[in-house]
């Protein structure tokens, strides 16, 4: 039994929490895969070093011959994509690991840790003995992993996640993806923009329909034209063909053969494989598995930490990593502890088009009856969108104002770099600041796409207002 200030179990923000501030600390660091979790190892980060080929490939395709270019898309060398990104990301994954291994105040221990007690865990790890650890600080950064659906044959049947994906050996002439969310989009418009055949199915009436309505719409009208949509109908069953192939039953009674089949219906926080019920580590979890925190991201027990996935119903990186800083900061500063900030939470769908979003839909500020204001703007209303002559009725940004308080609620973008686009918003949202004044009170560069943003601000000044700004 070894008594540590701090074991950390799981190495994606978990690790970056210790900085050269933590070097008076015994340490453990407890890691059952790769250096670096989800988003280096299999997350948003390879998904993205595909995004880049594939929207080059769609571009080539779609968009240079309507603008006079003779461009065309000849087809990908899937490997050579595969071992650039595996080739880029394993290394870093290997250096993260060695650099823990190589520090002398923390103890890098591979394997897989659970609960035995508070703050008492147990750590198996393969061909050796397990280890027992005690700890007077405990962080749960355990990330999540894929939901598989229980649907009969799966289990007869080769079948693909996000994990697995991305490293097949060859681009599949034909894929089924099962769910129309960020990791279901995202991969189908990289398959279809490299020249798969796409099948994509969800239970759901359309794509990302967490989304705003209109912008969710508009992203699925865009998807129905480039694959085959599916929609309100879950997958039913599975079978393999003779040939090898595999064949989708959908519940609106189709079918589909295809040759991968891609399931990404979800993710489910890792809670549950640390025994923190039956341990009696005090570590509470909720109905929908994940460990309870509270606003410095301390669990029900005293002294054990969690962040990310784990504990946030907003599985997305960059709420992990301010996580990771608020618990950095507060495991440093016991007397001094910071609030997790999750007020604004943005995301962004990487596909082409592009879709970010932060605050409340439309629907869902209407449902809580605030006197909304709305503004809009056309990519083609602006001088940038107009040049790229873009798709002029799906491409738009939408800012929603609650006209008690002058002050944003929601935006939401569709269209080339909605996500970096987004960002003013975010801020105009993080730090209070009233709509009117926002499109006046600073210079937006001509002919930049941020005119786009600027456009939809004067809008709902003008909705808000009753004038022109
Ligand atoms: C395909 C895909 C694309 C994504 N794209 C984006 C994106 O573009 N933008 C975005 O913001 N988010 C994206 N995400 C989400 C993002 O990857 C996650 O929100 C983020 O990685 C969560 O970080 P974490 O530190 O909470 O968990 P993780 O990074 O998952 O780290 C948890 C670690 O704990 C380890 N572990 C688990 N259990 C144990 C145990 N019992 N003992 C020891 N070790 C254990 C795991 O092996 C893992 O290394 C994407 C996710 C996927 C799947
Ligand atoms: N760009 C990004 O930020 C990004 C990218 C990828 C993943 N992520 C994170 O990963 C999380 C998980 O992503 P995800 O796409 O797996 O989940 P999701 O919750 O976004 O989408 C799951 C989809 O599967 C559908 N579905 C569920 N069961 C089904 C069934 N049996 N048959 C057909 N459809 C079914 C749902 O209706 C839903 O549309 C996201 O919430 C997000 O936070 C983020």
């Amino acid at each position: 039994m070894t008594h540590y200030d701090l074991v950390i179990i799981g190495t994606g923000s978990g690790n970056t929490i210790l900085d050269d501030r933590f070097e008076g600390w015994r340490v453990a660091i407890v890691e059952e895969g790769a250096y670096g979790g989800t988003c280096l190892n299999r997350g948003c980060i390879p998904s993205k070093m595909y995004v880049v080929p594939a929207t080059i490939a769609h571009d080539a395709a779609d968009e240079g011959p309507r603008l006079g270019l003779r461009t065309s898309y000849d087809g990908a060398d899937w490997r050579a994509m595969r071992d650039r990104v595996f080739g880029r990301i394993d290394p870093l994954a290997r250096q993260g690991h060695e650099y823990r291994v190589g520090q002398s105040h923390v103890d890098a221990i591979d394997g897989r840790a659970r609960f035995t007690g508070a703050r008492a865990l147990v750590v198996s790890r393969e061909g050796e003995t397990d280890l027992e650890l005690t700890a007077d600080h405990v962080l749960i950064a355990v990330g999540s992993r894929p939901v598989v659906p229980d649907v009969p044959g799966l289990d007869a049947v080769p079948y693909e996640t996000s994990d697995t994906v991305m490293r097949l050996d060859a681009l599949p002439a034909r894929i089924g993806v099962v769910g129309g969310g960020y990791v279901g989009s995202e991969f189908a418009n990289v398959f279809a923009s490299l020249g798969t055949q796409v099948v994509q199915v969800d239970s759901a009436p359309r794509l990302i329909d967490n989304h705003d309505r209109e912008v969710a719409d508009h992203f699925t009208e865009l998807a129905g034209r480039r694959w085959d949509l599916r929609l309100d109908a879950g997958l039913e069953k599975v079978e393999r063909t003779d040939s090898g192939s595999i064949t989708m039953h959908l519940g609106d009674g189709s079918r589909a053969e295809v040759d991968v089949l891609l399931l990404a219906v979800g993710r489910t926080p890792n809670a549950d494989l640390l025994d923190l019920d039956g341990s009696g580590s005090g570590v509470e979890v909720d109905d929908a598995g994940r460990v309870v925190v509270d606003e410095h991201q301390r669990t029900t027990a005293d002294g054990v930490w969690a962040l990310g996935d784990v504990s946030s119903p907003q599985p997305l990186k960059h709420v992990a990593n301010q996580d990771a800083r608020v618990v950095q900061h507060n495991l440093l500063n016991p007397d001094g502890l910071r609030v997790s900030d999750h007020r604004f939470v943005p995301s962004a769908v990487f596909a082409s088009p592009q879709v970010a979003a932060v605050g409340l839909t439309e629907e869902q500020a209407r449902e809580q009856g605030l006197d909304l204001a709305v503004g809009r703007s056309h990519y083609a209303d602006t001088a940038h969108g107009w040049a790229m002559e873009t798709d002029d009725r799906c491409h738009f940004a939408k800012v929603l104002a609650d006209r008690a308080t002058g002050r944003l609620v929601g935006a939401h973008l569709i269209g080339p770099q909605a996500s970096v686009l987004v960002q003013p918003l975010i801020q105009a949202m993080s730090f209070d600041q009233p709509v009117v004044g926002l499109a006046r009170g600073m210079y937006w560069i001509h002919p930049a796409l941020s005119e786009v943003v600027e456009t939809a601000l004067l809008a709902l000044e003008e909705e808000l207002v009753g004038e022109k700004p």
